[in-house]
């Protein structure tokens, strides 16, 4: 990765020549190493889940106590600002690639299996260890995805990487089985009219088809992800309350779903909202099994991931070149794009195994078949820095 593409951390304020943040730079006012033992090294999640707020090797580090006599009053008060903000983030966050699928479901014109599948490899060899590859759904429905089976066998030879299908139903967990499928997603909503929409049923009538899905997938050993979609607003009903998103993600999790991603469909939740969501959800399921899925429509996807990682969340879906949007809900644009979070949290110090230059190109590779610029702006950015 060149400069030019790593990312601003608080290290690099001081070249911005606003003299009070110099105080900031990496070598003023730096912890004692007692200071950097134990009180200022949290593990939450039964220490499953490190924090950030650590002293490893980071472009910058943010202890939390100061024994340099140079540090007056005002250093400290800055100096508990990162504490303050940025104590909960974990150190390493888990990406959900959901490009091949949520990306490519909503396209106009049908992308060719093969594209699909070089688009694949090309996103895991930038380092993403779990990418969402196609939906076993009707035809008639999805026609864009009625190629699943071609896709999985293209990259059932990829070693080490995860590569889960979405199945509305044992017919499309069966076909997703025969196909080479290990891993599967079922995918209700928090909302009534969206559930009719995408899934032609009720929530509860989808919640008993799942169960049924998820006791032939834990036959064959298979993990099961659940995804909630619309879990702040419905393109119909408007908003849709906490306790109902939290209901149906209980009954995801408790019928035996590993992770539940909950799916802000059409983009419409700012932190507020996802604060108070989070919130229901984390009283029924435990913060470790919750990713955040959202779409950007707003251009509120990432200050809602970051108000998600600071409750303790560590798994981000998001989707290459920011494709996306769901063809059951109008309006709805892409996910938030693979790329933007990549550089945010690597700003952050947050480890992904995601090599940005890599990932850049595989979306130039499906923003070039697709005839349009990348959504990323991190990728609109950095190319016309380079080029
Ligand atoms: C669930 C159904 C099938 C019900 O659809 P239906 O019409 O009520 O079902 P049906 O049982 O009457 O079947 C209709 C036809 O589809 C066939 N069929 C039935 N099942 C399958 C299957 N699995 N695979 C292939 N074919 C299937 C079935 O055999 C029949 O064929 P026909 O007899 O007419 O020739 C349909 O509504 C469907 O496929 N829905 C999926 C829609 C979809 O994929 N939407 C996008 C998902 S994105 C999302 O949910 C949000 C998310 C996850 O991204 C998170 C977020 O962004 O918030």
């Amino acid at each position: 990765m060149s400069s030019l593409e790593e990312p601003l951390g608080l290290g690099d304020l001081p070249k911005l020549s606003i003299n009070r943040l110099e105080r900031f730079s990496p070598n003023a006012c730096r912890a004692s190493a007692d200071d950097r033992s134990t009180s200022n090294y949290k593990h939450h999640n039964g220490g499953n889940n490190q924090t950030i707020f650590h002293s490893s090797s980071h472009s910058w580090h943010m202890q939390g106590q100061y024994t340099d006599s140079s540090c007056n009053g005002v250093d400290m008060e800055f100096r508990a600002l990162p504490r303050k903000v940025l104590w909960e983030l974990p150190r390493f966050v888990k990406i959900v690639e959901v490009g091949p699928r949520d990306g490519l479901q909503n396209e106009k014109s049908t992308v060719p299996a093969s594209v699909k599948i070089e688009l694949i490899h090309k996103l895991v060899a930038s380092g993403l260890s779990v990418v969402e590859a196609t939906s076993f759904v009707s035809p008639k429905w999805v026609p864009q995805l009625a190629d699943a089976k071609d896709v999985l066998q293209g990259i059932r030879h990829v070693p080490d990487v995860r590569f889960p299908v979405l199945t509305p139903n044992l017919r499309g967990f069966e076909a997703a089985l025969a196909a080479g499928a290990k891993e599967v997603a079922v995918f209700a909503s928090a909302s009534e009219s969206f559930s009719k929409s995408n899934l032609n049923c009720t929530i509860k009538e989808s919640l008993v088809r799942y169960r049924d899905v998820v006791t032939s997938a834990k036959k064959h050993g298979m993990r099961i992800r659940g995804y909630v979609s619309c879990v702040v607003g419905c393109p119909v009903e408007g908003t849709i309350h906490p306790s109902k998103v939290a209901y149906v993600a209980k009954e995801l999790y408790d019928m035996g779903c590993s992770e539940i991603s909950l799916g802000d469909t059409i983009g419409v939740g700012t932190p507020g909202s996802i604060l108070a969501m989070l919130e229901a959800v984390m009283s029924f399921v435990p913060v470790d099994k919750l990713a955040v899925h959202f779409h950007d429509t707003y251009g509120q996807a990432l200050a809602n991931i970051l108000v998600s990682l600071q409750l303790g969340i560590n798994i981000v879906d998001s989707s290459v070149s920011g494709l996306g949007g769901c063809p059951y809900a109008k309006g709805a644009t892409g996910n938030v794009a693979t790329e933007d979070v990549v550089y945010m949290l690597h700003g952050l110090g947050i480890e992904t195994n995601v090599d940005l230059n890599k990932l850049m190109d595989a979306g130039d590779y499906i923003s070039k078949h697709l005839g349009r610029q990348s959504g990323s702006k991190t990728t609109t950015a950095l190319r016309k820095l380079t080029t």
